[in-house]
This record gives C-alpha cells, structure tokens and sequence, in this order.
C-alpha cells in the first residue's frame, strides 16, 4: 500500500548561499495494508520531513514513493489533490481550518467533499465527536478557540471520519488524557483491522508498542 524504494531527500536554503542540508538518503520501507509503522529516531532525524514526504508537499531528491497507486515523488499536484481527497488521510498535530466554519462542518468536510450526503456526513461526525467526548454545545463553534487537546481530537475525528487505505500519524495521542488517549488508540486499532496502512510517530512509547507492528530507525537512513 505505501512503497519507498531509494528516495532521498536533501533541502537547499536558497536564502543563504545555497546551503545543501543532506536529511536522509536510499530509504526503502513498505506497510502493507492493516500495518502500523512507526517512525524512531532523535530530533532532526528526519521523521517529520518523511511523512511531508509522504503526504506530497516535500519532493524527493531521488527515488519513487507508491502511495495507494500513485508515484507521490512525481505525481501532478491534481493527482496529489485526488489522492488526499479519495485514498489518504494525515492527521497532524495541529488543527488548522478556515474560521467561524463550526467544529460539525469541519470533521464532516472530508466526506462531504466526496459526496456523501450531507445528513450522513454530519451523523458520522456527531459520533466521532461523541466518541472524542467534544461536548455537543461546542459542535456549532469554530474550533479556533479550543483547547489544544480539543482541537487535536477534532483533528482525528477529520482524519479518521473517511475509512482510507492509507494513513499519516503525527503524534496522535500527544495532548490528551487517558480515556481520549485510549479511544484514539481504538480509532487506530479499528483502521488496521480494516486494512488501513498506517506511518506514524508517537513519542507516546505504550502507545508505539500497542499500536505499531513494526519501528524503523530513521538512523539507518543517515545521510
Ligand atoms: N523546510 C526545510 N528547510 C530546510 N531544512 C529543513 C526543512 N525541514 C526540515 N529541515 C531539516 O531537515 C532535518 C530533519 O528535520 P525533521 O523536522 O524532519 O526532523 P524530525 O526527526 O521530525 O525532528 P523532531 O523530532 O525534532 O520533530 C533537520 O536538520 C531540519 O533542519
């Protein structure tokens, strides 16, 4: 489901001389479908700049990444655009939306963007938000005001309200308590059960073994 064969990455800071920083060379790794891989490695690894990677908004320097089907290190952007849209969610660790779109419109949006039904869409996001213990009377307001814990939950709920082959995971579980912690890591546990292949990182080391089949050391793929 998600296939790396030789991909490198290095970045050019064009605003100072042209400094070539070398983040990661030949990494090759696949997940299968139902396989949670999570991401190790100190700080500047290269963990976060490999799942932008992934989701398409950093190019490789070399090599192919097969996200469900399409080639993510040389795609079209519109190719990119429908992949997201139809095959990929990333949940990141922080929310960003449009304002005063209320938290309801905002969790249902990815399945309303692909046609489902407006009433089916909302009733989808009303249980997620239920199941995140987001109180109701905040369904209506824009989550801009939230807590950091809300709008992480609000964030899993959008990534999680579309049943995706693939999956993006940063730090999900990072700012809540135990009972929301745990019923992310249900979330999870259901996504795998229905074949979702998921690349994660949780600094969360219970939350890793439980969930993650599989780490890699992002040290292997030094540059
Ligand atoms: N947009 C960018 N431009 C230039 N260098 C970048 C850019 N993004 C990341 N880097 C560099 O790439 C390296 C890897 O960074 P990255 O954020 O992927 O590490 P990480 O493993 O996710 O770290 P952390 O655990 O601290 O989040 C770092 O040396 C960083 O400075």
């Amino acid at each position: 489901m998600i296939e790396l064969t030789g991909v490198s990455k290095t970045f050019t800071l064009h605003n100072q001389g042209a400094a070539v920083i070398p983040v990661m060379r030949d990494v090759s790794l696949s997940v299968a479908p139902g396989e949670c891989v999570g991401l190790l490695g100190a700080s500047g690894a290269g963990k976060s700049t490999l799942m932008r990677m992934l989701w398409g908004n950093y190019l490789a320097a070399s090599g192919r990444i097969i996200i469900a089907g399409t080639d993510v290190a040389h795609a079209e952007p519109r190719e990119i655009l429908a992949l997201r849209r139809d095959r990929m969610a990333y949940v990141s660790q922080f929310l960003r939306v449009v304002p005063r779109v209320p938290t309801l419109d905002v969790v249902a949006e990815p399945l309303l963007v692909t046609g489902t039904p407006d009433e089916t869409a909302k009733a989808a996001a009303a249980t997620l938000l239920t199941r995140l213990r987001i109180p109701e009377r905040l369904w209506s307001l824009s989550p801009t005001t939230f807590s950091g814990g809300e709008q992480q939950r609000v964030n899993i709920a959008r990534g999680f309200i579309r049943q995706v082959p693939v999956m993006l995971l940063d730090e999900p579980t990072a700012s809540l308590d135990a009972a929301n912690r745990e019923t992310v890591l249900t979330l999870i546990e259901e996504a795998k059960a229905r074949g979702t292949a998921i690349v994660g990182i949780f600094h969360d080391e219970a939350a890793r073994d439980r969930v993650c089949d599989r780490m890699i050391d992002m040290a292997r793929f030094a540059a």
